[in-house]
């Protein structure tokens, strides 16, 4: 029989952060395909942002001076255009948004700030700002500067600035191989007919939803049946992925065999067991150079464990820098209990700086439904036994 242990729940963190010693190999990929991926090489600005000083507003350009009413204008400045410059006394520009200011216009006064203007004059405000309107060359970067560090994981807002510099192609670390899948003779797949005495698999398809959620693709590689034989020979045949994400058999019960069949391929676990509800039986480790993470069969416990111990490993795995996530303030609304000497993980709602607790927290980890309408985790310490309405707490968001 197993031995599931129950190890503190920061422990359980530490060392689940710590079976990611290697980066995945590098490749490059076009800026079309760089969403989500990683960044492996720092990205050094290679050209201006903005490029050249230009006008911020549609208007007249001039050098600023005091107690100057009316300027003729002398040129219109499109974008694009690149004027030397060329103003008279009293003389300015007249210039359109994103268009090169020539050195010799140090302001911009927006056509509608006039206090009148027509084709050839243009009759100054009395409160005028010397800079105003205007966009320096390099405000936003210099060359040579870091835009964006190795480990960043790019969203659509770093691609926009990876778009300023005209790169083409990035350097980003590999895509990790995933596989997912479950184990119980009681599961069925989607696309086979579950009997009364039969249920669904719920969990492959949950997490690997979740994985998708955090930018992660995982194959599903189906149920593996109650039977430490054929479970051993069916992990002997991943040896091609770097991660393994197996649900349920790995609590007390006589058929889980999880630990043993992957003890029979090699495997090492870090810990198996930690000391929180949900996740009791939560086990990680290592078969040779694959990653194993095992969660409980309950499907509220897997998931909200692969939430808590898989998102943060995979991204430190995948070579991301910024892996733990957010904690945000909360104020508690509504009272609810909790059993003291372990962490427990709470499900609730997040709304406009309020945090609900499902059910005031009474449900099961075998429940599906407190996954709904969730968005948030609360994650106690193992003292606490009950959390006051109006309470302060950090919650994290789903
Ligand atoms: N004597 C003890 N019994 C149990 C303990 C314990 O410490 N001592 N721990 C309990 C805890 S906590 C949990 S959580 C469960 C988890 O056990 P397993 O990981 O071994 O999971 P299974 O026994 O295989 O399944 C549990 C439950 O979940 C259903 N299940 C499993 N996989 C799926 C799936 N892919 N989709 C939908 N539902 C799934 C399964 O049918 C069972 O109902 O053990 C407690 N027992
Ligand atoms: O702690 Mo188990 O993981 O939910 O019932």
């Amino acid at each position: 029989m197993p031995h599931v242990h129950s190890l503190a729940f920061d422990e359980a963190i530490k060392n689940s952060l710590a079976l990611a010693t290697t980066k995945p190999h590098t490749e490059w990929v076009s800026l079309f395909d760089a969403l989500g991926r990683t960044l492996a090489k720092e990205i050094t600005c290679k050209k201006n942002l903005p490029s050249y000083t230009n006008a911020a507003m549609d208007g007249f350009a001039f050098t600023y001076k005091e107690n100057v009413e009316q300027l003729r204008i002398k040129k219109t400045i499109l974008a694009g255009d690149v004027v030397a410059p060329c103003l008279g006394e009293n003389e300015c520009y007249k210039i359109m948004t994103g268009a090169k200011v020539p050195e010799d216009a140090d302001t911009i006064l927006p056509f509608e700030d006039a206090h009148s203007y027509d084709e050839t004059n243009v009759v100054l405000p009395s409160k005028l700002k010397k800079g105003s309107a205007l966009r320096l060359k390099g405000e936003e970067a210099r060359i040579g500067t870091c835009l964006l560090s190795e480990g960043v994981c790019m969203t659509s807002r770093e691609i926009a600035l990876l778009a300023s510099q005209g790169i083409m192609m990035v350097e980003v670390y590999k895509k990790l191989h995933i596989a997912i899948f479950s184990t119980g003779n009681e599961l069925k797949s989607p696309w086979e007919n579950a009997n009364e005495n039969e249920i669904y698999d719920i969990n492959a398809i949950s997490l690997l939803s979740l994985l998708k959620e955090h930018g992660f693709d995982a194959h599903y590689c189906g149920v593996v049946p109650d039977h430490l034989e054929t479970a051993t020979a069916y992990f002997a045949q991943m040896k091609q992925y770097d991660v393994l994400l197996t649900s349920g058999g790995v609590s007390m019960g006589e058929a889980d065999f999880v630990e043993r069949a992957l003890v029979a391929n090699g495997f090492e676990a870090s810990f198996h067991g930690i000391n929180i509800k949900p996740g009791k039986p939560t086990m990680l480790g290592k078969m040779g150079s694959i990653l194993v993470t095992s969660m409980p069969g309950n499907p509220l416990a897997a998931y909200v464990n692969a939430f808590v111990f898989v998102i943060p490993l995979l991204k430190k795995l995948q070579g991301q820098t910024t892996i733990h996530f957010e904690k945000i303030d909360a104020l508690n609304q509504e009272a609810f209990s909790m059993r003291s000497g372990r962490v427990n993980l709470v499900l609730g709602t997040f709304s406009k700086g309020v945090f609900h607790a499902f059910g005031k927290n009474k449900y099961g980890s075998g429940m599906v439904k407190p996954l709904i309408g969730s968005n948030a985790l609360w994650i106690s310490d193992e003292k606490t036994e009950r959390v006051e309405a109006m309470e302060a707490i950090k919650i994290i968001l789903f």
